[in-house]
């Protein structure tokens, strides 16, 4: 049996006492940033994911021009061909090996982007699925506000509504096609899902049975070379599409991972996890997950409203936490970078883009104040 990772599920029904599935949900950010929700079928109904995942793969059988006639823009809207991102350029030699269809704002079910004529049809249930998810992350803003004890306890919530303005969540339907006979797997030339953490507050992931390959960096070992230099070696586990005690479920667990965006908001508390997507490796010694054929998978990217200020988050925990972390850097005489210090507040858009300008390479768009953030977030990107 694989070294597999150990995230708790939760179950967020209602019938449960909320503060109790609150303070489950932040623990588990805090330790793992993943936690897998229970399905039980009554926040996002089955038949939903079964028809979003039907439509996904037709999508990507569709006629290459139609899917060229989409291509992705600089909103992030439309599709990705294959090889096109690279999610860890300081590892991979070529782009993931993976198709992408990212979904944004629908007004009324209609999509405000171009759509495959193949899917046409579709918009207004893509709309609707996408409307389920929302709804989904406002649920979970609201718990995580009641775990963190943020005053008031609906401050992400009231972040994350549309009436608040435009945001950059995205709906992303994702195939991983088998890998060509001549494809080399050895996770450094080629990989389904370069290693990354999420941009935005918190992701959904949707997967289908049988069709594994997500793993998650749990840590790091030091090996010594023969010349006596070291160097840090990542540790993986894999994430079952499947944990005990939810083989018997309508539908695999809905996986909850926590983004850049809400780790830096509460100062590095929550924890935003580095993960990746590999090719099976001949099965992943998971029981039952053993496909090498195509993969499919539904990610949502939740993000808050563009101007969201991403300053103090009003919450002892949170504020307790960054001060204990400044106290122990003083303590090992490093240096002390308090992100809220900075001269002005870093907006949500502001956070998305310096992102994208790393994941594209192109610093020449970067300004002074992006380098400057990069550099804060540094800091909270250090997995502690
Ligand atoms: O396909 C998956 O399982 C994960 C995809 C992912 O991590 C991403 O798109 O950010
Ligand atoms: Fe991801």
């Amino acid at each position: 049996m694989a070294n597999t990772a150990k995230i708790p599920v939760v179950d967020i029904s209602d019938e449960r006492n909320q503060q109790e599935v609150a303070r489950e949900l932040v623990d588990a950010a805090i330790k793992h940033g993943f936690v897998y929700i229970k399905n039980t079928g009554k926040d996002i109904p089955v038949e939903a994911i079964d028809e979003a995942f039907e439509i996904s793969k037709r999508l990507f059988k569709a006629p290459l021009s139609e899917k060229q006639a989409c291509s992705i823009q600089q909103n992030n809207r439309g599709w990705s061909a294959m090889h096109y991102e690279t999610l860890d350029p300081a590892t991979q030699r070529v782009g993931d090996y993976k198709e992408a269809f990212n979904f944004g704002d629908f007004v009324d079910g209609k999509a405000q982007q171009p759509i495959p004529p193949t899917i046409a049809p579709d918009e207004a249930r893509i709309s609707y699925f996408r409307d389920l998810c929302y709804n989904l992350t406002l649920k979970l803003n609201t718990l995580l506000g009641i775990g963190l004890e943020v005053d008031p306890f609906d401050f992400f919530t009231r972040a994350h509504l549309r009436s608040a303005g435009p945001s950059g969540s995205i709906l992303r339907f994702l195939y991983y096609p088998p890998p060509a006979p001549d494809t080399p797997t050895d996770n450094h030339a080629n990989i389904r899902a370069g290693a990354h953490s999420d941009y935005g507050s918190l992701t959904l992931l949707f997967r289908l049975r049988g069709q594994p390959g997500l793993e998650i960096c749990t840590g790091t070992t030091t090996m010594t070379n023969p010349d006596g230099t070291t160097i840090e070696v990542q540790n993986w586990a894999p994430v079952p599409v499947v944990p005990p005690g939810t083989e018997n479920d309508p539908a695999p667990p809905i996986l909850i991972n926590i983004g850049d965006l809400l780790s830096y908001w509460t100062g590095g508390l929550l924890r935003s996890t580095v993960h990746r997507v590999v090719f099976p490796k001949g099965g992943n010694g998971i029981e039952g997950e053993q496909d090498a054929g195509p993969r499919y998978s539904i990610a949502y990217f939740c993000h808050p409203y563009g101007g969201t200020k991403l300053g103090v988050v009003p919450s002892e925990k949170v504020k307790e936490y960054v001060e204990r972390k400044e106290r122990d850097q003083t303590a090992k005489g490093l240096a002390v970078v308090n992100p809220y210090a900075e001269r002005k507040v870093m907006t949500a858009d502001e956070h998305l883009r310096m992102r994208y300008v790393r994941l594209f390479g192109k610093d020449d768009a970067a300004t002074d104040d992006d380098r400057l953030r990069a550099s804060y977030l540094q800091l909270y990107e250090a997995k502690a």
